[in-house]
């Protein structure tokens, strides 16, 4: 598939996320500053890597975005409005999928329409639409017991996409998964992501999954968390297929695989003095 020539990928296009100035402290019993002066902006289209170091935040300004909590400093806007507790115009998909167990695959996806009161049919075509989309067609009438890792995290990423959100934010989705799988699954969300279009933030360990998928990468600094590296990348179009070997080898991977690294690594070596 030829993406170059997608031009809603393109960081020119509107911003849905900003966050301006934001700070975050815990208000525990040490008082933890986890976010300081946070300015990122989430474009239409994009797909935007969180990179950092452990419990440098990351998941802290996920829930910002998610509407989970607020940030003590600094103003978090969705289109230009204060985001202002969770809905579903940003869907989330957490490493752990919290499914509901008594129900079945095909009543998990659909569990939010039925809440936001979709009428049935409409419903219906939406949740089948999401079924195929995630390859659990067949498995519709199963509880999530009866699924792998892999199969529950598709069921929760059709849970959220099914609402046709203008966000998703995802942390650490594949983090739990065996690498072929977690491989699988980076090929669905990246076809899902050319497909609906949507505006993705996404949180990761792994470089190279980062890479593989972003079309920027935001690397945060240990605690409190700063954004300290934007790097705008492309690989996500050419990482497909029979291709994928000669992108992931390339000298550009490479080294801005080894830049992010060493950002990284530089942290911790700080955090370790
Ligand atoms: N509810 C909370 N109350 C107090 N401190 C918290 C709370 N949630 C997170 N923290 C602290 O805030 C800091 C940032 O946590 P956060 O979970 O955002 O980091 P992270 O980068 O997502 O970490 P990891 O990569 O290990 O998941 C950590 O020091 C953590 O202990």
């Amino acid at each position: 598939m030829v993406l170059a020539a997608c031009g809603w990928a393109d960081a020119q296009t509107d911003v849905v996320i900003a966050l301006n100035e934001v700070y975050l402290t815990y208000n525990s019993d040490n008082n933890v500053n986890a976010l300081e002066n946070i300015n990122l902006n989430l474009h239409e289209g994009e797909f935007v890597c969180l990179l950092g170091s452990s419990g440098c935040g990351k998941s802290t300004l996920l829930k910002i975005i998610a509407g989970f909590i607020t940030p003590t400093g600094g103003t978090a806007l969705m289109e230009g409005q204060p985001i202002k507790g969770a809905d579903w115009h940003r869907g989330v998909v957490f490493q752990q999928p919290p499914l509901y167990p008594w129900l079945t695959v095909e009543d998990n996806i659909k569990f939010g329409l039925k809440m936001r009161g979709v009428a049935a049919n409409e419903s219906q075509k939406r949740t089948e639409e999401y079924l195929r989309k995630v390859g659990l067609l067949e498995f519709r009438n199963n509880k999530p017991y009866e699924l792998s890792g892999g199969m529950k995290q598709r069921v929760a990423i059709a849970r959220a996409l099914v609402n046709s959100p203008r966000v998703l934010l995802m942390d650490e989705p594949f983090g739990a998964l065996d690498a072929l799988t977690r491989e699988q699954m980076q090929t669905l969300i990246r076809n899902i992501w050319w497909e609906t279009k949507c505006t993705i933030l996404f949180i990761t360990h792994d470089v190279d999954e980062a890479l593989a998928l972003g079309t920027r990468v935001v690397v945060m600094s240990r605690r409190p968390g700063k954004i300290i590296k934007e790097i705008k990348t492309d690989f996500t179009y050419s990482i497909t297929g029979e291709n994928s070997n000669r992108t992931r080898y390339s000298t550009r991977f490479q080294m801005t695989r080894e830049e992010i690294l060493d950002l990284i690594n530089k942290q911790d070596l700080c955090y370790n003095i």
